[in-house]
């Protein structure tokens, strides 16, 4: 079987990297292309320069040039970067895998639209830890629905732009979704001064972040006389790349459709 053209976007960022390293180390994909912002230093490098790699493949600022010969794009941008890639994806009949998180319910609805032409899986967290532990909350949260307190705590690095995190506000979503509330109405981000006491139904979010911390994210459901924890913990971002990589072979024969991690790992 021919290997799958990869193209990427964000080719400077932290996962932009992790993702040229792991396309490089995996034999079933093949790197096609390489965007890059046009005021960047890194326009016309061989991609692999970082690595101390030659590539032969050149970053550039030309997005139709990047999806020219390649299956699938994969973003992990900005909201408003991914949606012009989005645009030049869709053009070319490139198959989208965006690991982006920030979107407003506007933007993912662009995003939703376009997965009726090309096929695209969008999802928070790629990573096969985080996806199985969603399934582990839903279980939770439908079994300690009434009587224990939920909240979630994410902590990620001090660069990370949007809070909460996608992957926080995913695992909002699935425990609210589990005990049958609407998680626009319950939720409460973060707390402040006198707030008054804790009503029973909200779902509470709490972010910190620090230093170089990859991802962790906490939900915990505290009961009379005992708390439970399901924690996940990233210690390398290979996990995301290496999941991303999964949701490229996923779409392959996808002729169009919007997917998330659960439809590429069979978690429904
Ligand atoms: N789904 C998942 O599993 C994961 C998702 N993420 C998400 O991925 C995204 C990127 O994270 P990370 O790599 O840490 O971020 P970085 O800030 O390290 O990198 C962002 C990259 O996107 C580029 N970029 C920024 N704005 C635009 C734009 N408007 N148009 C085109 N390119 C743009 C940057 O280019 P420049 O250098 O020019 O600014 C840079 O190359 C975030 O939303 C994060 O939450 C992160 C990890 C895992
Ligand atoms: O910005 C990050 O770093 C991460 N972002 C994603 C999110 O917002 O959930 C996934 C992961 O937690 C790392």
């Amino acid at each position: 079987m021919s290997a799958l053209k990869i193209a990427l976007a964000g080719a400077s960022g932290r996962m932009g990297r992790m993702l040229i390293e792991t396309v490089l180390a995996t034999p079933s994909v093949q790197l096609v292309g390489v965007y890059e912002r046009a005021n960047s230093a890194l326009i016309g490098q061989d991609a692999g320069a970082f690595l101390g790699q030659r590539t032969g493949v050149s970053v550039s600022n030309e997005m139709h040039a990047v999806l020219a010969a390649a299956d699938c794009l994969i973003d992990f941008t900005r909201p408003e970067g991914t949606l012009a890639h989005l645009q030049a994806a869709s053009e070319h009949g490139v198959k989208l895998v965006i690991g982006t998180t920030g979107f407003t319910p506007a933007q993912r609805a662009e995003i939703e639209a376009a997965a009726s032409r090309v096929p695209i899986v969008l999802a928070p967290n790629m990573s096969v830890g985080v996806n199985v532990t969603f399934k582990l909350l839903e279980l939770a949260a439908r079994l300690l629905a009434s009587d224990y307190d939920i909240e979630i705590i994410e902590a990620h690095h001090r660069h990370k732009v949007d809070a909460p995190s996608g992957t926080a506000l995913k695992m909002g979503e699935i425990v609210a979704q589990a005990v049958g509330r609407d998680l626009a109405e319950v939720a409460v981000y973060g707390r402040e001064g006198v707030t008054g006491e804790r009503k029973p139904s909200t779902i509470g979010f709490a972010t910190v972040r620090g230093g170089d911390i990859v991802g962790d994210h906490t939900v915990l459901f505290a009961g009379a006389g005992e708390r439970i924890e399901i924690t996940h913990k990233s210690a390398s971002r290979v996990s995301y790349a290496q999941g991303a990589l999964r949701a490229a072979h996923f779409l392959a024969d996808k002729p169009n459709g919007l997917f998330d991690m659960q439809d590429v790992l069979g978690l429904r």
